[in-house]
C-alpha cells in the first residue's frame, strides 16, 4: 500500500493554485442526471471520490469522457435507478444520487451511503425532504426505495442545516409541480455553486447562500456548461501548511471570503495574512493557542478541525478545538501523538498543550482530512515520517505530494 515519506522542518514557499471543489464537483455531477444530453464540468479535480461517482454515473448509463480538468457527461441513455451497494459505500456524496433520480425517473434504489468515518452519519434529514415533496420512502434489508408518482413542491424544514440534504432536496424539487421553500438551508458556498449549475440548466432556484432557498419547479432541464468552484478546504490545508512549517505561501484561484473564519483563526494565531481578489498569502509569525468550535458556514468549518490541530499542537500555551458537527472527528490525535503532541480528548474537545516540536514518526492516515493533518505535522517535525494509508488522503487531496513539492516541501509517495 503506498505511503508517503516526508522529512520535516522545511519552510514552504512560493504560489500554488487550487483546482475546483471535490464537494461541489460531485453534487453537481449528480445534478447532470436531471437532463438527457451533454453537460460540460471544468475544473474538475482528479479525485478517488470523482472517479467513484464517474463509476457511478456510467453504471447508471452516462457516457463521460475526460479531457484534462474537464469531464463531457452524456446522460442522453441513462435508464438506471439502482445504485449497487458496492460503489454507494465508496463515499458519502453517493446519497446526492437520490434527488436527481428522483426527479427524473420518479423512483430510485440505494442502499447506506459510505464516506469518512467520523462518526454517524444518518440521512434522516435527505429521506424527510423527499417524503415532504411526496415520495413514498421504504427502508428495508438495508436498502431505501423512494417513489413519488408527482413530486409536489413543499415547505422543508431542516433540524439541522445538512449540506447533503439541502443539496438532494435542491436537487428533487427543481422538477417537482409548484414552489419550494427549505428553511434552516445550509450555506456553505458549494451549495451556491449547485444553485448556479441548476439554474444553467433551466432551473429557478433563489436564496442559496441563505438559510431559506426558494424553488419554483420547471418541467424540463437541459445541458450546461459550468467551471466548478475552487477548493477552499484544500485552500485552507495550504495556508495552514505555510503556517506550520514557518513559510510564506500564496494561495491562488480562491475566494477570500469562502475561508473568513479560517484566515481569521490564523491572525489570531500569529500568522500575516493578506488576502485579495482571488487568492490569500500566509506569512509565519510565532504561533500562540487559540480556541476553536466547528460550526455550519459562516463558521469554522469541520474538514479543516484537523490540519488545525495539527498546527495548535505546535503553536505555544493551550488551545482547546470543540467539534460540533461530527461526532467522532478526532481520530488524528492518537497519531499525533505518536509524534509527540500533547492532546486529551473528552468527548468532542480536545485540549491541546503545544509543544516546541513534534518528531517524526510512522503513522496511519484514518480518514480523509485526518490524513491531510498527519502530513502537514510531519512537514513541521524534526525526521522522517511515513504516513500510511494515503488513499484516504487521495479521496480528497489531488497529488499532495506533488503540490507540496512544488513549494519546497521533502515529500515522496512510496510503495
Ligand atoms: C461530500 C460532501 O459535501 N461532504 C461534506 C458534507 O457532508 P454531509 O453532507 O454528509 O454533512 P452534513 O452537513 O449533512 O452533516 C452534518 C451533521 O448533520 C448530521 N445529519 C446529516 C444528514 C442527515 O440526514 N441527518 C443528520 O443527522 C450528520 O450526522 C452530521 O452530524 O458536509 C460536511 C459538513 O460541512 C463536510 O464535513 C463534508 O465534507
Ligand atoms: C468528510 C468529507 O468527505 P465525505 O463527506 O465525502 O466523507 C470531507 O471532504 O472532508
Amino acid at each position: 500500500m503506498e505511503k508517503f515519506v516526508v522529512t520535516g522542518e522545511v519552510q514552504l514557499a512560493g504560489k500554488i493554485r487550487v483546482g475546483g471543489a471535490k464537494n461541489a464537483t460531485l453534487p453537481i455531477m449528480a445534478a447532470t442526471l436531471l437532463c438527457s444530453g451533454v453537460s460540460i464540468l471544468h475544473d474538475v479535480p482528479h479525485l478517488s471520490d470523482i472517479r467513484a461517482m464517474q463509476e457511478i454515473l456510467e453504471l447508471l448509463g452516462a457516457k463521460i469522457k475526460q479531457d484534462g480538468y474537464s469531464l463531457i457527461i452524456d446522460t442522453s441513455t441513462v435508464s438506471k435507478q439502482e445504485i449497487p451497494e458496492h460503489l454507494m459505500r465508496e463515499m458519502r456524496a453517493s446519497v446526492f444520487l437520490m434527488g436527481p433520480l428522483l426527479g427524473k425517473f420518479r423512483k430510485v434504489r440505494v442502499s447506506y451511503p459510505g464516506g469518512c468515518a467520523i462518526g454517524p452519519r444518518p440521512i434522516d434529514l435527505h429521506i424527510k425532504a423527499l417524503e415532504k415533496l411526496g415520495a413514498k420512502v421504504k427502508e428495508s434489508y438495508g436498502y431505501i426505495e423512494a417513489e413519488a408518482g408527482v413530486l409536489t413542491g413543499a415547505e422543508i424544514q431542516f433540524d439541522f442545516p445538512s449540506v447533503g440534504a439541502t443539496e438532494n432536496a435542491m436537487m428533487a424539487a427543481v422538477m417537482a409541480k409548484g414552489t419550494s421553500i427549505i428553511r434552516n438551508a445550509a450555506r456553505e458556498p458549494e451549495i451556491v455553486d449547485l444553485q448556479d449549475f441548476l439554474n444553467k440548466m433551466g432551473a429557478k432556484v433563489a436564496g442559496a447562500g441563505t438559510d431559506t432557498i426558494k424553488i419554483e419547479g420547471v418541467t424540463k432541464l437541459f445541458p450546461a456548461e459550468h467551471i466548478i468552484m475552487p477548493d477552499r478546504i484544500q485552500a485552507g490545508t495550504f495556508l495552514i501548511a505555510g503556517a506550520i512549517t514557518q513559510g510564506d505561501i500564496t494561495v491562488d484561484n480562491i475566494s477570500p471570503e469562502h475561508l473568513f473564519s479560517v484566515t481569521d483563526k490564523l491572525e489570531e494565531i500569529g500568522a500575516q495574512i493578506t488576502a485579495r481578489n482571488d487568492n490569500i498569502r500566509i506569512r509565519a509569525g510565532d504561533l500562540r493557542g487559540v480556541d476553536i468550535k466547528t460550526l455550519p458556514f459562516p463558521g469554522f468549518p469541520t474538514d479543516l478541525q484537523a490540519p488545525m490541530l495539527s498546527l495548535l499542537a505546535v503553536a505555544k500555551g493551550t488551545s482547546i478545538i470543540t467539534e460540533t458537527i461530527f461526532e467522532n472527528r478526532f481520530k488524528h490525535v492518537d497519531e499525533l501523538t505518536r509524534m509527540g503532541a500533547k492532546i486529551k480528548v473528552e468527548g468532542r474537545t480536545a485540549i491541546i498543550r503545544g509543544v516546541s516540536k513534534m518528531t517524526g514518526a510512522v503513522v496511519a492516515a484514518p480518514d480523509l482530512r485526518a490524513g491531510g493533518a498527519l502530513v502537514l505535522a510531519a512537514l513541521a517535525a524534526q525526521g522522517v515520517s511515513e504516513i500510511e494509508q494515503v488513499y484516504h488522503i487521495d479521496r480528497g487531496y489531488e497529488h499532495l505530494e506533488l503540490k507540496l513539492q512544488s513549494l519546497g516541501a521533502c515529500i515522496i509517495r512510496s510503495d
